[in-house]
Order: C-alpha cells, then structure tokens, then sequence
C-alpha cells in the first residue's frame, strides 16, 4: 500500500521542500491539479527532476483533449496522469490508450460518477480507480471518505458510490468499486462490472486523516492519497511517518 503525497495550493519550491521533508514515508508525489493550474507543466517537470526515482502523479483531472493532456503529462516527467471518471466515455478510453502506448499509468477519478458509471469504468481494469470527496464536498458539506463498512463518505451529490445505497442524496459512500473489489461488495455485485471490479486497483482520497484512516485500509487500498493532513500538519515528516507506521502496522498484522 503506498502513500500518495497530494501537493495543492503552494508554489513550485514549496511543493519541493514538502516532499524534502517527508520523503522517507511517502511513496508517490501528486503533483496537485491547483500546482498544475498555476504553474503548468513546470511543476511536473520540476519534481520528477529532483525526485526522479519517485513515482509522479500529475493530478490533471483531465476531461477532454485526452490524448493531448495526457501526452503533456508524460513528456513533462509524470508517470500517472489523472482524468475524470465522469468524462466522456472516449476521453477515458483515450487516456488509458496514451498511458498504454506510452508505457504510462492512468488514475480514474471517480469524483461524481454513479454506480452505474462506475460499474462501466471497471472495463479498465489496468486503471487505478480513484475513489474521491471533494475539497468543497469536505468544506461545504461535511463529507468525509470512509470505507463502505457503513459508513457515510464519497460523492454525496452524485448519490453515492454506493450501488443499493445509492439514490439522491445518499451521502455515498465509498462503495461501488471498492466494494466489488472485495468480491460483490452492495455495489458491484451483479453488475456489469463486478467481475472486473474483483480485480480493481483503488485509491482512495479526500480528507484523509490518522483518525479516519482505519476504516479506509478495510478497501485494501493500493494508494492512499493524503495532503492536508501532512502538509497543514506542524510537523509534516511526524505526520507522514505517523502514517507510514500505521499502514505498515496494518499490513503486518492482516
Ligand atoms: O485531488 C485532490 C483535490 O481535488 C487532493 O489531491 C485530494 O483531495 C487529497 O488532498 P486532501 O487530503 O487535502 O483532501
């Protein structure tokens, strides 16, 4: 299980000095859509050139021009470049196509997409599918991701990444991929997708924190992806390695 470091809304040389701080923990370094909005491919290509033997995930939430988002990310250094789970179904296809060819990998952020759409997007099982709370669903609403053993997360406005929980205003939860990755779970079982959902790398982001950390490991995440709770933190390396130990905690006990 690896830690994915989202960096958003900071400069280039800060972003650096973050990941200077935490490295020994983290795993993967999300160069954060707001870094990509401000400073363009600049700050893909600066941290993939001052950490090249880490992963890069350019958080690019692409939703259309594919081919074109998706080549930029990779010639700039990325080795995951992000689209939206709610794009076109060609835009998708064209990410996961680009990423093939470029010998690249494609993260499906699965932000407001319906049980149904999720289902369809288990037809890229090389794909990491990311499930996701947005800044403004935690600010504004109050929505926290925790794993689909109950407990309310995901796309609320969406009604839910959750199949039979599912419906308006569900409050979601982190449920339809992950839940037929663990073989059936309410929201894959019997759909189209279940049988490719069994074999689902997932993410899982937004507002992850120690306190609700727990919950998300029942997922079996493959990336947990993190940012405020390490960058806003006091002390970001006692953070991040606070994490660390308890994911490493977890995998050796299961
Ligand atoms: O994609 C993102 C925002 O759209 C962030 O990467 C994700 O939300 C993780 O950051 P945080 O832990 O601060 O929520």
């Amino acid at each position: 299980m690896k830690i994915q470091l989202a960096l958003d809304r900071m400069s280039i040389e800060e972003a650096a000095d973050m990941v200077r701080r935490t490295e020994p923990y983290i795993d993967w370094i999300e160069v954060g859509t707001s870094l990509i909005k401000e400073f363009g491919m600049a700050s893909v290509e600066a941290l993939k050139r001052e950490f090249p033997h880490k992963t890069i995930v350019a958080d690019m939430k692409t939703f259309d021009n594919a081919q074109y988002e998706f080549e930029l990310c990779f010639g700039a250094g990325a080795d995951v470049a992000t689209v939206m789970g709610a794009a076109p179904p060609v835009t998708v296809a064209l990410c996961v196509e680009t990423a093939r060819r470029m010998e690249k990998q494609v993260m499906i952020d699965l932000l407001h997409t319906s049980p149904e759409r999720q289902r369809e997007l288990a037809g890229h099982p090389g794909a990491i599918h990311c499930l996701h709370v947005s800044k403004d669903q935690q600010e504004g609403g109050g929505l926290r991701l925790e794993s689909s053993g109950g407990a309310d997360a995901g796309n609320g406005s969406s009604g839910g990444t959750h199949g039979s929980g599912g419906g308006q205003g569900g409050g979601a939860k982190a449920g339809d991929a992950a839940g037929g990755r663990e073989g059936g779970g309410e929201g894959a079982s019997g759909g189209p997708g279940a049988g490719e959902a069994a074999e689902l790398r997932i993410a899982a982001a937004g507002g992850i924190t120690l306190e609700s950390l727990p919950g998300l490991l029942a997922l079996k995440p493959e990336v947990i992806i993190i940012g405020s709770a390490i960058t806003k933190a006091p002390d970001p390396a006692r953070a991040a390695r606070e994490f660390k130990e308890y994911i490493k905690e977890f995998q050796e006990c299961v």
